[in-house]
């Protein structure tokens, strides 16, 4: 059995069941009762995606077609798509169809009292980081739980970079971030998508071992370019090793992602780290090369022991977008593959492999995350999933 907490600050509902994982008895539990297993009652919440029309947008299109959980009621984008119905206004590149609820919706401009947003509780933010900053504040404000996946709020002090099989426990800042920013709503960003991954991935190393230096260098999609991205010209034939601004969200944000949370903040973890990151001629999934030092010396069988033996902590919280492993081991000698291994889990699981000796720091691996699934779309809705299950919303 779970235990996922305490039941407090729900955004306008208040229908959560408590519910035994062991015999499925589902039982009424009163607000506020302490150590309780939660589960969801699975009444539909509505939802608004911003950005509908952009690469994490798409994907968020295709995720929540069919959620037991959340129903789709509004759309919003730039004002060039507004007032078009999402099947005029998108350029589609999924290899599935337009979701056919979706296509007659109209999209609306991204402002909380526009009609399409009234009633959604939840908004799913896969926006332009030019504009998604003021704009997820804005619905803050007006109430609304915000996931985004934009980087502009990512390293606020109140804010968490939400992975739930790494830091769930950081969901406990919302409440100084509301006291903070006097906002009804909150906001809850995703990592940058090389960084969850990579924060997936050594997670298991990092809590057995300790983790003390790290160096990685990333092969990454071209779709986390978003759409249309770089020319043809560009990355056809072609490696490209500069992604603005990627190196750093790297260094930054894992730290965040690792460390802890107590008393209404947030402490980093105490690793060294430096990124490289390169473009590859791949559409989907970002590989990545990690070497690193560990705190704790260990061989690679008992690195791999480690990653093999990790809970699947997502499946467990009880997230119906949940994989069977958050991360997983591939012990082929030529794994993870982009092409092969970005859809293990339906885009949710972390693949590693080719954990060996290092002959500089201790260990080396390579790992390979889907970067606008676990590393976008699909990350923001497992976090909404558990806000869900905690009774943020
Ligand atoms: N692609 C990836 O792998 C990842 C992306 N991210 C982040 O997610 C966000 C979305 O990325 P991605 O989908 O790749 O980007 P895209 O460029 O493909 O899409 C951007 C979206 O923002 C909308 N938009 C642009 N300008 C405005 C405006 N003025 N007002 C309202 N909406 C606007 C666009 O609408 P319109 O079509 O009308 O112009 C479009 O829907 C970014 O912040 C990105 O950094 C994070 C992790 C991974
Ligand atoms: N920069 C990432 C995608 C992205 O948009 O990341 P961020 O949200 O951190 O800007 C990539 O190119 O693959």
């Amino acid at each position: 059995m779970v235990e996922v907490g305490f039941v407090t600050g729900a955004i306008g509902r208040s229908s959560l069941v408590g519910f035994s994982s062991r015999n499925n008895e589902r039982a009424v539990q009163r607000r506020g009762r302490a150590r309780v297993v939660m589960a969801y009652d699975g009444s539909p919440v509505k939802v608004g995606v911003l950005g509908c029309t952009g690469s994490v947008g798409q994907r968020f299109m295709t995720l929540l077609e069919d959620h037991p959980w959340f129903d789709v009621v509004g759309l919003g984008a730039s004002p060039r798509s507004a007032g078009k119905k999402y099947n005029d206004a998108v350029s589609w590149k999924q290899a599935s169809a337009i979701p056919e609820k979706m296509k007659e919706i109209v999209v609306s401009e991204c402002v909380p009292d526009a009609p399409a947003f009234k009633d959604a509780m939840i908004i799913f933010s896969g926006l332009d980081n030019t504009f998604a900053g003021d704009i997820e504040d804005e619905f803050a404000k007006a109430g609304k739980a915000v996931f985004s996946n934009a980087k502009n709020h990512r390293m606020d002090d109140d804010v968490p970079i939400l992975i739930p099989t790494v830091n769930a426990s950081h969901l406990d800042i919302i409440e100084a971030q509301r006291k903070n920013k006097d906002i009804p709503g909150f906001i809850i960003t995703n990592a940058n998508c090389s960084t969850t991954a990579m924060s997936i991935g050594l997670k298991p190393i990092h809590e057995k071992f300790g983790l003390e230096k790290v160096i990685v260098s990333t092969m990454q999609a071209i779709s986390g370019a978003g759409y249309p991205g770089l020319s043809s010209m560009d990355i056809f034939d072609n490696v490209v090793p500069h992604i603005g601004g990627e190196e750093g969200k790297m260094e930054t944000e894992a730290k965040k992602i690792l460390g802890t949370c107590a008393d209404g903040s947030f402490q980093d973890a105490d690793f060294m780290i430096s990124a490289m990151c390169n473009r590859v001629h791949v559409i989907d999934g970002h590989t990545e090369a990690v070497s690193m030092q560990l705190k704790t010396k260990a061989t690679p069988e008992e690195v791999i022991d480690a990653i093999r033996s990790y809970p699947s902590i997502a499946k467990s919280l009880g997230l119906p977008s949940a994989p069977a492993k958050d991360v997983d081991y591939n012990d082929a000698p030529d794994r993870p593959q982009p092409r092969l291994d970005r859809m293990v889990g339906n885009g949710y699981t972390v693949t590693i492999g080719r954990v060996r000796e290092c002959n500089v720091l201790d260990i080396k691996l390579v790992l390979l995350g889907h970067n606008t699934i676990v590393g976008a779309a699909g990350g923001s809705i497992l976090n909404a999933e558990l806000c869900c299950v905690k009774g943020l919303v």
